[in-house]
């Protein structure tokens, strides 16, 4: 019946993309310390404080370094990137809020954290109709084009995403993502989002086909920033208000980062509310001052780093950024005026106005021949207002308001590259 029950459970989550919490739990000390954000560039950040939250100034996380035998010579797919293997970790696209919160069941999953090799669709044989399209897509790929593609993912859902033919990825369906690609169409945001191909769908899940990013470059260094002073949804803040779930899954999470970070009622109860353990990760990290935060590194050297969940000051912030470009002045100034564009498109882009934009990151990739770009990429938390609303994005969100910060986050990115320009 166990194994019936866990059976149903997966086939719900790939259904729904959804991540599962863990079960165990560890008996802990019960400490709790509020403190407040620090400052950083300036007065208009310190007004984004989240009630609520509390957050003790240590913690670890996850670093890792790349070792020789983690690298192999290979069949990389777009010749862009050498080879890797190892990943860590898990989760999915698009989770609801609703359903997180919903769901207490369990099963091992963490986030994607680095270099990962990302299989291709295996075509099963079968003769039933197997796509269904939206659009375009090229399928099946031919065999050339279905071997593995080794592939930088810093943030998200591990086993997300998938190799597709030269040039583009296959992401798992999530209608709110499909919902904003389409809206893109003709917006003044599309230049710098990924090219959207259409879902293809395949042994009953679908994917999102967009470019690759990556193939653009040789041996690429990769930042994930992820913007916004707001992590979570409204809807999931009201959801965990009316019924609250503590979550084990994330429970651990927070304890592995921080044992005092809990209260002693979350401790006592193994678990916190999905709200509650995103704006302790917002408090923690500088998404509430900052208005962004980095969620993680790769450089080409093969090191990779996720570990940047306390990383919350400026200066934090200007090393870890110094680390990532080194000093090359034309790559800072390409980042910088890849910033000012993005910045000047979403004052214009009649997408941005209409969507509370939640979750989504800035992706920054640069290599040895001085290419450097911004892109924005996740869209799968990014949702339509109510006919009529528009955001100011650069306004405090309280709640109900449905600001995100994310203008106040781009403002901060742009200072941090001009800290490193002008150094
Ligand atoms: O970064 P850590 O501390 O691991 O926390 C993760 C990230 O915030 C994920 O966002 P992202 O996918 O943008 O990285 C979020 O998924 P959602 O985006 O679905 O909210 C996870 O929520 P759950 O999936 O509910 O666990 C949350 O546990
Ligand atoms: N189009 C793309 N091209 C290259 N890399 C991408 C692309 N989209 C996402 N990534 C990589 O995958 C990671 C996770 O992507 P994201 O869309 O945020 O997934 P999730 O919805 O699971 O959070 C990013 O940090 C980035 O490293």
């Amino acid at each position: 019946r166990h194994t019936e029950r866990k059976k149903s459970r997966k086939n719900k989550r790939k259904q729904t993309n959804k991540k599962i919490p863990n079960e165990s739990c560890d008996e802990l000390p019960q400490c709790v310390e509020r403190i407040e954000p620090a400052s950083a560039f300036g007065s208009v950040m310190d007004a984004h404080r989240v009630p609520q939250v509390t957050i003790t100034p240590d913690g670890g996380g996850f670093s890792r370094e790349m070792k020789q035998e983690d690298w192999e010579e290979g069949e990389a797919v777009d010749g862009s990137l050498r080879r890797k293997l190892s990943t860590s970790s898990v989760s999915s696209t698009g989770s609801s809020a609703v359903e997180s919160e919903d769901d207490l069941l369990s099963d091992n999953e963490s986030k994607s954290k680095g270099i990962i090799t990302l299989e291709p669709l295996v075509d099963s044989g079968e003769t039933k109709p197997w796509w269904k399209l939206k659009t375009i897509v090229h399928w099946p790929f031919s065999a050339a084009q279905r071997r593995k593609l080794n592939w930088v993912q810093l943030a998200g859902h591990k086993g997300n995403f998938k190799a597709a033919d030269e040039g583009s990825i296959l992401k798992k369906f999530s209608e709110n993502e499909v919902q904003c690609f389409e809206r893109l169409r003709g917006d003044a945001l599309l230049p710098f989002v990924p090219l959207y191909h259409g879902v293809v769908e395949k042994d009953g899940e679908s994917f999102i086909r967009m470019d690759d990013l990556l193939t653009a470059f040789d041996l690429p260094n990769v930042m994930d920033c992820k913007m916004g002073v707001r992590t979570y949804l409204e809807e999931e803040l009201v959801r965990a208000r009316e019924r609250p779930k503590p979550r084990e899954d994330l429970y651990k999470k927070m304890v592995e980062v921080d044992s005092e970070g809990p209260t002693a009622q979350e401790h006592s109860q193994c678990g916190v509310t999905k709200p509650r353990y995103m704006q302790w990760r917002e408090s923690l990290s500088s998404s509430n001052t900052m208005g962004f935060r980095i969620d993680g590194i790769k450089k080409c050297d093969g090191t990779c780093r996720t570990d940047f969940k306390k990383t919350r000051s400026e200066q934090d912030i200007i090393e870890s950024f110094k680390d990532f470009v080194g000093d090359n002045v034309n790559i800072i100034q390409s980042y910088l005026s890849r910033l000012m564009e993005i910045q000047q498109a979403l004052k214009t882009s009649a997408f941005f106005k209409q969507h509370e934009v939640i979750g989504s990151s800035l992706l920054f990739i640069h290599d040895h021949t001085g290419n450097a770009q911004v892109w924005m990429i996740d869209f799968g938390k990014t949702t339509a207002l109510p006919e009529g609303h528009v955001l100011k994005h650069d306004v405090p969100w309280r709640e109900g308001n449905r600001e995100d910060g994310y203008l106040l986050g781009l403002q901060n990115l742009i200072r941090t590259m001009e800290a490193l320009s002008s150094e």
